[in-house]
């Protein structure tokens, strides 16, 4: 018997970003990581997002996120829009508070309909806050490359974290490397401890950033929120860009501006409604043939 047999859940897209929304607040029984991925068999997605019961006073639910390979993330942005949008759906509420194991995250609703905000918080840019395997003083580059020594094909990457690990790789064209082949070998290289995300991004002009990701435990999505975050702090960082940057994903857009006063990273985009259903117990029995003779 699993925590989701027979629950409703939501398939959404955050500016696609394959997304499944479930609310479990009424219930404390554990979603494992074999639930997690009988879902993904199921109803393809590249995050789960379950609403447990809240912890915090002043909170609405526990979120836990769970990529599609059965590993947890502390944040996912776009579908931290996803369970905005469901949870103002039908209320007045101007803002709403939620914690993921990365901390408190608070969702507004956007400047235009179907749009909304997330505070993301404070990036960390320690190596021991990403994780690094070994000290960098300097995250804004860090020495790793992959191909020749002499001619890396892909070098000095930035790292953040915002929740979760990011690596950025700058680059003049973002078509122009598979992703798909080197961003398997950087997601698990040693230097990640807890593997990372990497993203592949170009910076345009001071307010303009294209950029594209191998994500962390789902692999090429088409888009990832928590990466446009860490991608426009980097690139500020490394002051080529100002602090409100247009993020354009291959899903969609997103605007992310990382807030002077209080050192926050604010996320702007939409999350859409796709269709809803329930989960069919059949799909969390164990397998007959698990245990063969
Ligand atoms: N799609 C997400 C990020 C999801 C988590 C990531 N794969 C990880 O394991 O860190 C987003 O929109 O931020």
């Amino acid at each position: 018997m699993s925590a989701l047999d027979n629950r409703l859940f939501a398939k959404m897209n955050g500016i696609g970003n394959e997304i499944v929304v479930v609310d479990l607040r009424d219930q404390k029984a554990p979603v494992t990581p074999d639930d997690a991925r009988a879902v993904a068999a199921h109803v393809p997605y590249d995050q789960l997002m379950l609403l447990q019961p809240a912890r915090l006073p002043g909170t609405e639910a526990f979120v836990r996120i769970y990529n599609n390979d059965g590993s947890e993330s502390g944040a996912c942005g776009n579908g931290m829009r996803c369970v905005a949008s469901q949870m103002f759906a039908g209320t007045d509420k101007s803002g709403l508070t939620f914690e993921t194991r990365a901390g408190l995250l608070n969702c507004w609703r956007g400047p235009a309909e179907g749009l909304f905000t997330v505070d993301m918080g404070e990036p960390k840019f320690g190596w021991q806050d990403i994780p690094l395997a070994e000290e960098f003083r300097d995250t804004r580059g860090i020495e790793l490359q992959i191909g020749p020594i002499d001619a890396p094909i892909l070098h000095t990457p930035s790292v953040v974290s915002m929740g979760n690990p990011h690596a950025i790789f700058w680059v003049d064209d973002i078509e122009a490397y598979d992703l798909g082949r080197f961003g398997p070998l950087l997601e698990n290289h040693p230097i990640f401890p807890e593997r990372a995300n990497i993203t592949l991004a170009h910076i345009v002009d001071r307010e303009h950033i294209t950029m594209r990701t191998w994500e962390r435990g789902a692999g090429l999505t088409k888009a990832c929120g928590s990466a446009a975050c860490a991608t426009a702090v980097a690139a500020a960082r490394l002051k080529r860009t100002g602090r409100v940057v247009e993020m354009t994903l291959p899903g969609g857009k997103l605007t992310i501006e990382w807030r002077e006063a209080d050192n926050h990273v604010l996320m702007t985009g939409g999350a859409e409604f796709e269709f809803e259903g329930r989960f069919d117990p059949a799909l969390f029995a164990p397998s007959l043939n698990s245990n063969p003779a």
